[in-house]
């Protein structure tokens, strides 16, 4: 029993069968949080898009029962001041095994640490899934935005967002300096008496779970390559280690092959006989060759804060992170959030673009094989996009366009399924 969730009356849960498949009832309990800032705008919306895409789908064969889990600054209003993540919200994700969330404030600098962070850490989310395609008609500032067709596998467990981080002469920063000054022969920190300190695992095991997750995508949908994103020639230990356990697991459990002596290999593809090449690339030069050589790359395999970053870079090149959606996975529970944040300057304003949190719904409507109102909503957005009626980020940038509000995109799609 919970506190303050109140379980729908109808539906059922979603469960995980022993080969992590699923098992979708017709009228599933799902799991959403509202989220901060302007997830109050786009979160309503998602709702009643996915509702509007469901029925027109199935024909009232199948709804889905949502249920209202809570996080972030709702969650401090309904629990109590200092409750930003509730266990039983935790748990609710858990045992309900997908849904859905807004985006969650994170302060700069003190105050909280990430819930987004925290909700992927607990629940073991350690694949953050990001698609990055181009929709015909959103404005770009490249000339060929249709080039940029990837799919990133972002680590989402470790990193420096294992969150081992010190502030500047506190006395755990101080403590840490010294053992590495004394005992660890470290030399080479400029300020030892004003540094704050952070640092950054990564594991074999993590690197090689996400990098199996990449590998295996691209078998399944006959993709021409995986890269290896990294800064290994820095941070050798840890970046390096990706690339390097990244290209073992290749070789020892996909069968890859060296080219040319190495380090890029290739298989052949078990279900098309083409091939899959592994290659890597040093993050930096990887940001310009996104712009330049973009239809070059597909599958991307990348730790967390690099991640991050190519994240947005990506998203910007396809027309901004108004439409760029995302999964959070584990082998069994399933969290989808936009790429963006909660742009609080827009909050409550009923203006910015729902498409994210909307295309993220898409993607968890694909995840539990609900695939005819997957792609109602893609041909919906499609043609709300070409009908020129769209939110202020595509409006600014589109001949002719008229602009609507986030409320008013989602009923613009509505009308065009
Ligand atoms: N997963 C999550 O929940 C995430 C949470 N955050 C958190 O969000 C907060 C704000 O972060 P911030 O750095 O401002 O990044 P945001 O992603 O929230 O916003 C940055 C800019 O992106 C554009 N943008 C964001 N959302 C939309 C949208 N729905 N439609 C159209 N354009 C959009 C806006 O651009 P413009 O100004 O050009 O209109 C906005 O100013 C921070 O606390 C951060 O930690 C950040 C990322 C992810
Ligand atoms: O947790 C946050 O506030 C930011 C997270 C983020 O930027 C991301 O996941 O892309
Ligand atoms: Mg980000």
């Amino acid at each position: 029993m919970y506190q303050h969730i109140k379980v729908p009356t109808q539906g059922q849960k979603i469960t995980v069968n022993a080969d992590n498949s699923l098992t979708v009832p017709d009228e599933p309990i799902i799991p959403y949080i509202e989220g901060d800032g302007t997830g109050t705008d786009i979160t309503p919306v998602m709702l009643k898009v996915v509702d509007a895409a469901v029925a027109k789908a199935y024909g009232g064969k199948r709804t889905i029962h949502w249920m209202e889990v809570y996080a972030g600054e709702k969650s401090t209003r309904i629990y109590g001041p200092d409750v930003w993540l509730p266990e039983e919200t935790l748990h609710a994700v858990r045992d309900y095994v997908v849904s859905i969330k807004g985006p969650l404030t994170t302060p700069v600098g003190g105050g909280i640490r990430s819930l987004n962070v925290a909700l992927r850490q607990e629940l073991d989310l350690y694949v953050c899934l990001r698609p990055v395609q181009y929709f015909r008609g959103v404005p770009s500032p490249l000339k060929e935005p249709e080039k940029t067709n990837m799919v990133i596998f972002r680590e989402n467990s470790e990193d420096i967002y294992a969150g081992i981080e010190y502030e500047a002469q506190s006395d755990k920063a101080r403590k840490l300096i010294k053992f590495l000054m004394d005992e660890m022969g470290v030399k080479k920190i400029r300020f030892p008496d004003t540094s704050g300190i952070g640092i950054k695992p990564v594991s074999i095991e993590g690197t090689e779970r996400l990098v199996r997750k990449a590998i295996q995508y691209a078998i399944d949908n006959g993709k021409p390559s995986v890269t290896l994103v990294h800064k290994g020639n820095i941070m050798k230990y840890t970046e390096g280690g990706f690339r390097d356990w990244g290209y073992a697991l290749a070789q020892r459990e996909f069968g890859a092959e060296l080219i040319d002596g190495g380090p890029w290999c290739k298989f052949k593809n078990p279900k098309t006989g083409k091939d899959i090449v592994i290659k890597d690339s040093i993050a930096d030069a990887f940001l310009q060759q996104i712009l330049l050589r973009p239809a070059e790359y597909s599958v991307i395999a990348t730790l967390n804060l690099n991640g991050d970053y190519i994240s947005d870079a990506l998203a910007a090149q396809v027309g901004g992170i108004g439409i760029a959606p995302g999964a959070n996975l584990s082998d069994t529970v399933a969290m989808f959030e936009a790429t963006h944040g909660t742009a609080p300057k827009y909050a409550g304003k009923d203006y910015v673009n729902p498409g994210s949190e909307i295309l993220s719904a898409e993607m968890m409507l694909r995840h539990m094989c609900w695939t005819e109102a997957a792609d109602l909503i893609i041909s919906s957005m499609e043609r709300a996009i070409q009908s020129k009626k769209v939110t202020y980020d595509f409006a600014r940038l589109m001949d002719g366009a008229t602009q609507v509000s986030c409320s008013g995109f989602g009923q613009v799609m509505i009308e065009h399924m």
